[in-house]
Protein backbone atom coordinates (compact mmCIF):
# COMPACT_ATOMS: atom_id res chain seq x y z
CA UNK A 1 0.00 0.00 0.00
CA UNK A 2 1.29 3.54 -1.07
CA UNK A 3 0.56 6.67 1.67
CA UNK A 4 1.19 9.78 -0.03
CA UNK A 5 1.49 12.91 2.19
CA UNK A 6 0.22 16.50 1.55
CA UNK A 7 2.16 18.94 4.10
CA UNK A 8 0.72 22.15 3.79
CA UNK A 9 1.19 25.26 6.37
CA UNK A 10 -1.50 24.49 8.74
CA UNK A 11 -2.32 20.58 8.35
CA UNK A 12 -1.04 17.01 6.84
CA UNK A 13 -3.47 15.86 4.25
CA UNK A 14 -3.13 11.93 4.25
CA UNK A 15 -4.45 8.92 2.70
CA UNK A 16 -3.56 5.38 1.83
CA UNK A 17 -3.91 3.82 -1.44
CA UNK A 18 -4.80 -0.16 -1.75
CA UNK A 19 -2.61 -2.58 -2.69
CA UNK A 20 -3.16 -1.60 -6.96
CA UNK A 21 -1.60 1.43 -5.78
CA UNK A 22 -5.10 4.05 -7.48
CA UNK A 23 -7.79 3.02 -5.14
CA UNK A 24 -7.73 5.29 -1.93
CA UNK A 25 -8.98 3.02 0.94
CA UNK A 26 -8.57 5.81 4.12
CA UNK A 27 -7.51 9.68 4.50
CA UNK A 28 -7.30 12.08 7.46
CA UNK A 29 -5.95 15.47 8.19
CA UNK A 30 -3.86 15.54 10.80
CA UNK A 31 -2.35 18.88 12.61
CA UNK A 32 0.95 16.84 13.80
CA UNK A 33 3.76 14.51 13.17
CA UNK A 34 2.85 12.90 15.83
CA UNK A 35 -1.04 13.01 15.01
CA UNK A 36 -0.41 11.61 11.77
CA UNK A 37 1.68 8.71 13.02
CA UNK A 38 -1.02 7.75 15.38
CA UNK A 39 -3.65 8.25 12.89
CA UNK A 40 -1.59 5.66 11.11
CA UNK A 41 -0.76 3.15 13.82
CA UNK A 42 -4.02 3.08 15.16
CA UNK A 43 -5.23 0.41 12.70
CA UNK A 44 -3.48 -2.84 11.41
CA UNK A 45 -5.15 -2.49 7.96
CA UNK A 46 -2.80 -0.37 6.60
CA UNK A 47 0.42 -2.13 5.26
CA UNK A 48 2.67 0.19 4.05
CA UNK A 49 5.90 0.02 1.81
CA UNK A 50 6.19 3.32 -0.16
CA UNK A 51 5.04 6.69 0.41
CA UNK A 52 5.04 9.91 -2.07
CA UNK A 53 5.29 13.07 -0.55
CA UNK A 54 4.72 16.81 -1.08
CA UNK A 55 5.79 19.74 1.68
CA UNK A 56 5.78 23.30 1.47
CA UNK A 57 7.27 23.24 5.23
CA UNK A 58 11.03 24.09 5.93
CA UNK A 59 13.12 21.30 4.78
CA UNK A 60 14.19 20.54 8.12
CA UNK A 61 10.39 19.85 9.45
CA UNK A 62 10.16 17.58 6.25
CA UNK A 63 13.36 16.03 6.85
CA UNK A 64 12.21 14.64 10.50
CA UNK A 65 8.95 13.65 9.05
CA UNK A 66 10.40 11.73 6.40
CA UNK A 67 12.90 10.32 8.92
CA UNK A 68 9.90 9.14 11.35
CA UNK A 69 8.20 7.49 8.44
CA UNK A 70 10.75 5.21 7.56
CA UNK A 71 11.82 4.38 10.82
CA UNK A 72 8.18 3.76 12.04
CA UNK A 73 6.80 2.56 9.01
CA UNK A 74 9.43 1.07 7.15
CA UNK A 75 8.37 2.60 4.20
CA UNK A 76 10.62 4.32 0.69
CA UNK A 77 9.65 7.81 0.54
CA UNK A 78 9.71 9.44 -2.63
CA UNK A 79 9.29 13.49 -2.49
CA UNK A 80 8.19 16.13 -4.47
CA UNK A 81 10.65 18.23 -6.29
CA UNK A 82 10.60 21.26 -8.56
CA UNK A 83 11.37 20.91 -12.30
CA UNK A 84 10.80 23.53 -15.10
CA UNK A 85 8.64 20.96 -16.91
CA UNK A 86 6.58 17.70 -16.69
CA UNK A 87 3.66 15.91 -18.13
CA UNK A 88 3.43 19.09 -20.89
CA UNK A 89 3.09 21.57 -18.13
CA UNK A 90 5.56 24.48 -18.42
CA UNK A 91 6.60 26.13 -14.71
CA UNK A 92 6.05 29.75 -15.19
CA UNK A 93 7.91 31.30 -12.26
CA UNK A 94 10.83 33.17 -13.18
CA UNK A 95 12.61 30.77 -10.89
CA UNK A 96 11.25 27.48 -11.24
CA UNK A 97 12.71 25.77 -8.12
CA UNK A 98 10.54 29.13 -5.81
CA UNK A 99 6.72 28.13 -6.85
CA UNK A 100 5.48 25.89 -4.38
CA UNK A 101 5.15 22.93 -4.51
CA UNK A 102 1.53 22.45 -3.41
CA UNK A 103 0.66 24.75 -6.51
CA UNK A 104 2.78 23.27 -9.21
CA UNK A 105 1.08 19.73 -8.21
CA UNK A 106 -2.50 20.95 -8.01
CA UNK A 107 -2.08 22.46 -11.69
CA UNK A 108 -0.66 19.36 -13.24
CA UNK A 109 -3.19 17.53 -11.74
CA UNK A 110 -5.88 20.38 -13.08
CA UNK A 111 -4.29 20.29 -16.56
CA UNK A 112 -4.15 16.63 -16.30
CA UNK A 113 -7.95 16.38 -15.57
CA UNK A 114 -9.17 19.18 -18.26
CA UNK A 115 -6.93 18.42 -20.65
CA UNK A 116 -7.11 21.82 -21.38
CA UNK A 117 -6.94 25.43 -19.84
CA UNK A 118 -7.35 25.80 -16.53
CA UNK A 119 -7.20 27.83 -13.32
CA UNK A 120 -6.72 26.18 -10.22
CA UNK A 121 -7.48 28.03 -7.06
CA UNK A 122 -6.49 26.69 -3.73
CA UNK A 123 -7.97 27.73 -0.48
CA UNK A 124 -5.67 26.52 2.37
CA UNK A 125 -3.32 28.84 4.77
CA UNK A 126 -2.76 31.00 1.73
CA UNK A 127 -5.52 31.15 -1.19
CA UNK A 128 -3.76 30.77 -4.48
CA UNK A 129 -4.29 31.01 -8.00
CA UNK A 130 -2.93 29.47 -10.68
CA UNK A 131 -3.16 29.77 -14.55
CA UNK A 132 -2.39 27.00 -17.37
CA UNK A 133 -2.87 27.40 -21.12
CA UNK A 134 -3.95 24.98 -23.05
CA UNK A 135 -0.39 24.49 -24.26
CA UNK A 136 0.14 23.72 -21.20
CA UNK A 137 2.36 26.94 -20.11
CA UNK A 138 1.83 27.66 -16.83
CA UNK A 139 0.99 31.59 -17.00
CA UNK A 140 1.36 31.91 -13.17
CA UNK A 141 -0.47 32.85 -10.20
CA UNK A 142 -1.42 34.77 -7.35
CA UNK A 143 -0.92 34.66 -3.58
CA UNK A 144 -3.20 36.24 -1.19
CA UNK A 145 -3.91 35.46 2.52
CA UNK A 146 -6.67 32.65 2.73
CA UNK A 147 -9.60 32.86 5.63
CA UNK A 148 -7.60 31.72 8.82
CA UNK A 149 -5.04 34.28 8.24
CA UNK A 150 -7.84 36.58 7.45
CA UNK A 151 -9.37 36.65 10.90
CA UNK A 152 -6.52 35.69 13.08
CA UNK A 153 -4.99 38.91 11.56
CA UNK A 154 -8.15 40.74 12.52
CA UNK A 155 -8.28 39.10 15.55
CA UNK A 156 -4.73 39.43 16.88
CA UNK A 157 -3.75 42.84 15.54
CA UNK A 158 -6.96 44.44 16.89
CA UNK A 159 -8.16 45.12 20.60
CA UNK A 160 -11.72 44.68 20.26
CA UNK A 161 -12.34 41.96 17.78
CA UNK A 162 -12.81 38.65 19.85
CA UNK A 163 -14.98 35.67 19.36
CA UNK A 164 -14.86 31.68 19.54
CA UNK A 165 -14.71 29.57 16.73
CA UNK A 166 -18.47 28.22 17.11
CA UNK A 167 -19.60 31.91 16.51
CA UNK A 168 -17.59 32.07 13.44
CA UNK A 169 -19.35 28.87 11.98
CA UNK A 170 -22.63 30.38 13.21
CA UNK A 171 -22.05 33.52 11.38
CA UNK A 172 -21.71 31.88 8.43
CA UNK A 173 -25.74 31.51 7.87
CA UNK A 174 -25.95 34.53 5.77
CA UNK A 175 -24.37 37.05 3.89
CA UNK A 176 -25.94 40.07 5.18
CA UNK A 177 -23.92 43.23 6.77
CA UNK A 178 -22.69 42.02 10.21
CA UNK A 179 -24.54 42.96 13.44
CA UNK A 180 -22.57 41.89 15.18
CA UNK A 181 -18.06 42.20 15.55
CA UNK A 182 -18.61 38.22 14.44
CA UNK A 183 -20.81 38.29 11.64
CA UNK A 184 -19.13 41.86 10.49
CA UNK A 185 -16.00 40.14 10.48
CA UNK A 186 -16.58 36.27 9.43
CA UNK A 187 -18.65 37.86 6.22
CA UNK A 188 -16.33 40.61 5.45
CA UNK A 189 -13.64 38.12 4.58
CA UNK A 190 -15.96 35.63 3.11
CA UNK A 191 -16.68 38.07 0.25
CA UNK A 192 -13.01 39.08 -0.03
CA UNK A 193 -12.73 35.81 -0.31
CA UNK A 194 -15.29 35.50 -2.91
CA UNK A 195 -14.29 38.69 -4.61
CA UNK A 196 -11.00 37.29 -5.26
CA UNK A 197 -12.38 34.39 -7.08
CA UNK A 198 -14.67 36.50 -9.31
CA UNK A 199 -11.51 38.16 -10.47
CA UNK A 200 -9.74 35.34 -11.32
CA UNK A 201 -12.28 34.21 -13.39
CA UNK A 202 -12.40 37.46 -15.35
CA UNK A 203 -8.73 37.42 -15.78
CA UNK A 204 -9.57 33.58 -16.94
CA UNK A 205 -12.54 34.55 -19.70
CA UNK A 206 -10.02 37.24 -20.90
CA UNK A 207 -7.14 34.76 -21.26
CA UNK A 208 -9.53 31.89 -22.69
CA UNK A 209 -13.04 32.79 -23.71
CA UNK A 210 -15.35 30.40 -22.08
CA UNK A 211 -12.91 27.70 -23.42
CA UNK A 212 -11.26 26.81 -19.97
CA UNK A 213 -11.78 24.62 -16.51
CA UNK A 214 -11.95 25.70 -13.06
CA UNK A 215 -10.91 23.53 -9.88
CA UNK A 216 -11.41 24.41 -6.43
CA UNK A 217 -9.41 22.60 -3.84
CA UNK A 218 -7.84 23.02 -0.56
CA UNK A 219 -9.50 22.77 2.92
CA UNK A 220 -11.92 25.95 2.73
CA UNK A 221 -13.00 24.94 -1.50
CA UNK A 222 -16.32 25.03 -0.17
CA UNK A 223 -16.31 28.33 1.24
CA UNK A 224 -16.66 29.51 -2.00
CA UNK A 225 -17.96 26.77 -4.46
CA UNK A 226 -21.44 28.70 -4.55
CA UNK A 227 -19.62 31.52 -6.77
CA UNK A 228 -18.68 28.90 -9.31
CA UNK A 229 -21.13 26.35 -9.82
CA UNK A 230 -19.61 25.15 -12.83
CA UNK A 231 -16.11 25.01 -11.45
CA UNK A 232 -14.70 21.04 -10.13
CA UNK A 233 -14.54 20.96 -6.30
CA UNK A 234 -11.48 18.37 -6.29
CA UNK A 235 -10.38 17.83 -2.74
CA UNK A 236 -7.10 15.36 -3.59
CA UNK A 237 -5.96 17.60 -6.41
CA UNK A 238 -2.66 17.68 -5.01
CA UNK A 239 -2.86 14.13 -4.70
CA UNK A 240 -3.52 13.44 -8.77
CA UNK A 241 -0.73 15.85 -9.63
CA UNK A 242 1.75 14.16 -6.39
CA UNK A 243 1.55 10.73 -8.51
CA UNK A 244 2.27 12.28 -11.53
CA UNK A 245 5.54 13.84 -10.38
CA UNK A 246 6.20 10.76 -7.93
CA UNK A 247 5.09 7.48 -10.00
CA UNK A 248 5.90 4.41 -7.76
CA UNK A 249 6.53 0.87 -9.94
N1 LIG B 1 -10.95 18.12 8.64
C1 LIG B 1 -10.39 19.33 8.65
N2 LIG B 1 -9.43 19.61 9.54
C2 LIG B 1 -8.87 20.81 9.57
N3 LIG B 1 -9.18 21.82 8.73
C3 LIG B 1 -10.13 21.62 7.84
C4 LIG B 1 -10.77 20.36 7.73
N4 LIG B 1 -11.66 20.44 6.72
C5 LIG B 1 -11.58 21.69 6.23
N5 LIG B 1 -10.70 22.44 6.92
C6 LIG B 1 -10.37 23.83 6.64
O1 LIG B 1 -9.20 23.78 5.85
C7 LIG B 1 -8.37 24.90 6.11
C8 LIG B 1 -6.93 24.49 5.87
O2 LIG B 1 -6.82 24.04 4.54
P1 LIG B 1 -5.61 23.20 4.03
O3 LIG B 1 -5.81 23.05 2.57
O4 LIG B 1 -5.44 21.97 4.84
O5 LIG B 1 -4.42 24.20 4.37
P2 LIG B 1 -2.84 24.01 4.24
O6 LIG B 1 -2.59 23.23 2.99
O7 LIG B 1 -2.32 25.40 4.17
O8 LIG B 1 -2.36 23.27 5.46
C9 LIG B 1 -8.69 25.32 7.53
O9 LIG B 1 -8.76 26.73 7.57
C10 LIG B 1 -10.06 24.73 7.81
O10 LIG B 1 -11.06 25.73 7.79
C1 LIG C 1 1.68 29.83 -1.31
C2 LIG C 1 1.87 28.77 -0.24
C3 LIG C 1 2.26 29.45 1.06
C4 LIG C 1 0.53 28.02 -0.05
O1 LIG C 1 0.66 27.15 1.04
P1 LIG C 1 -0.60 26.51 1.77
O2 LIG C 1 -1.61 27.56 2.00
O3 LIG C 1 -1.13 25.43 0.87
O4 LIG C 1 -0.08 25.93 3.05
C5 LIG C 1 2.94 27.71 -0.68
O5 LIG C 1 2.61 27.21 -1.93
C6 LIG C 1 4.33 28.31 -0.71
O6 LIG C 1 4.99 28.40 0.28
N1 LIG C 1 4.78 28.72 -1.91
C7 LIG C 1 6.10 29.31 -2.12
C8 LIG C 1 5.95 30.70 -2.65
C9 LIG C 1 5.37 30.75 -4.06
O7 LIG C 1 4.65 29.84 -4.50
O8 LIG C 1 5.68 31.74 -4.74
K1 LIG D 1 -2.38 23.47 0.08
Amino acid sequence: MILELDCGNSFIKWRVLDFDGVTPIEGGVAGTDSVLLASLSDTDKFQLKKCRLVSVRTPQETDSLVALLIDVFGVSVSRAVPVRELAGVKNGYNDYERLGLDRWLALLGGFHLASGACLVLDFGTAVTADFVAADGEHLGGFICPGMPLMRNQLRTHTRRIRYDDTAAERAHESLAPGRATVEAVERGCMLMLRGFVLTQLELAKEYWGKDFVVFLTGGDANLVSGVVPDAKVVPDLVFVGLAMACPLS
